[in-house]
């Protein structure tokens, strides 16, 4: 009988809609097996955007390192798992979207956290990367305690990136990478905006038959992870290489105001480009 109730209560956690997260959009709207249809689908951004990002990201990581390549590859799978997540509202798919986003920020931290913000007992990459694998493995298993918190906890996550990325703009002078910061913050509002707004203000939104938000927060925030990892790994390569003269450029065009950003070598022998 106990492993009968045990292998049900697994079965569970796999069932639509055991998640204690319900988003504002209408369930079962356009399809009787996805649950929230736009939510499932605006997370497909995430296939299209990384590649693209893996690509430009390349030149640069090949110098530096190619672990930086984990970030995007792994933002596939946040991909994965948030259209599951929303096609299901299950338990498991809630905490595969979660977890996800908790390891892309952990190897974020890990290659690109400024060295000069390392705590004082810290000297060397390798040894910071270990203090956040052990925190990131704490913070997974504690996320099971009361799950509901995770996504104003990983919000907080994105706050302190912010902050980081305040110090390390301080003193900045390059109108280029100023320009990017401004952008990636803008984006960065407006998508936190929608989340909040679609998580607090559903009754609202229903009132005006616009139960999208949370799909449009998919779409921004990729955005923002776009613009602002490129203007972190810009800086990055700023204080690690800097012999291989990093320049910022925008693809396909460096004319266009919403174009991908991307880091140039102009130091490097093979890479003499110019935006
Ligand atoms: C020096 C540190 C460098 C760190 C690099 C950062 C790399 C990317 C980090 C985060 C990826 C965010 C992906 C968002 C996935 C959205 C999936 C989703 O919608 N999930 C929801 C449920 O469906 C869930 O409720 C969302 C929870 C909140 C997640 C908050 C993540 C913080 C994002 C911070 C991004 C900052 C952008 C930088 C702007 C300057
Ligand atoms: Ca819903
Ligand atoms: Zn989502």
């Amino acid at each position: 009988m106990g492993g009968f109730c045990s292998s049900e209560k697994i079965v569970g956690v796999f069932s639509y809609e055991s998640s204690e997260i319900d988003w504002c959009e209408d369930n079962y709207k356009h399809s009787e097996h996805v649950v929230e249809y736009f939510n499932t689908m605006s997370s497909f951004i995430f296939f299209l955007i990384a590649p693209i990002m893996l690509y430009l990201l390349h030149p640069y990581a090949k110098e530096r390192s190619l672990s930086i390549h984990l970030v995007w590859i792994m933002m596939i799978f946040v991909g994965l798992f948030s259209a599951y997540f929303h096609m299901t509202l299950s338990f498991v798919g809630q905490m595969l979207d979660e977890l996800s986003i908790l390891w892309v920020l952990a190897v974020g931290y890990a290659v690109w956290f400024p060295r000069k913000l390392f705590p004082s007992f810290i000297k060397e990459r390798t040894t910071f990367s270990r203090l956040v694998l052990v925190i990131t493995i704490i913070t997974s298993v504690s996320s099971f305690v009361k799950p509901t918190a995770n996504a104003y906890a990983l919000n907080c996550f994105g706050l302190h990136l912010l902050y980081t990325l305040a110090l390390e703009m301080r003193c900045c002078t390059d109108q280029k990478a100023l320009r990017l910061a401004k952008l990636s913050v803008a984006l960065w509002i407006l998508a936190i905006t929608c989340w909040i707004s679609d998580r607090f203000g559903c009754s609202f939104w229903q009132r005006l038959n616009f139960c999208y938000l949370h799909g449009l927060w998919h779409i921004l925030i990729v955005m923002a992870v776009a613009y602002g990892s490129t203007l972190i790994a810009y800086l990055d390569a700023n204080n690690e290489i800097p012999y291989s003269l990093p320049g910022l450029c925008y693809w396909p065009s460096d004319k266009w105001a919403f174009g991908f950003p991307h880091i140039v070598l102009k130091g490097t022998v093979k890479t003499q480009k110019r935006c």
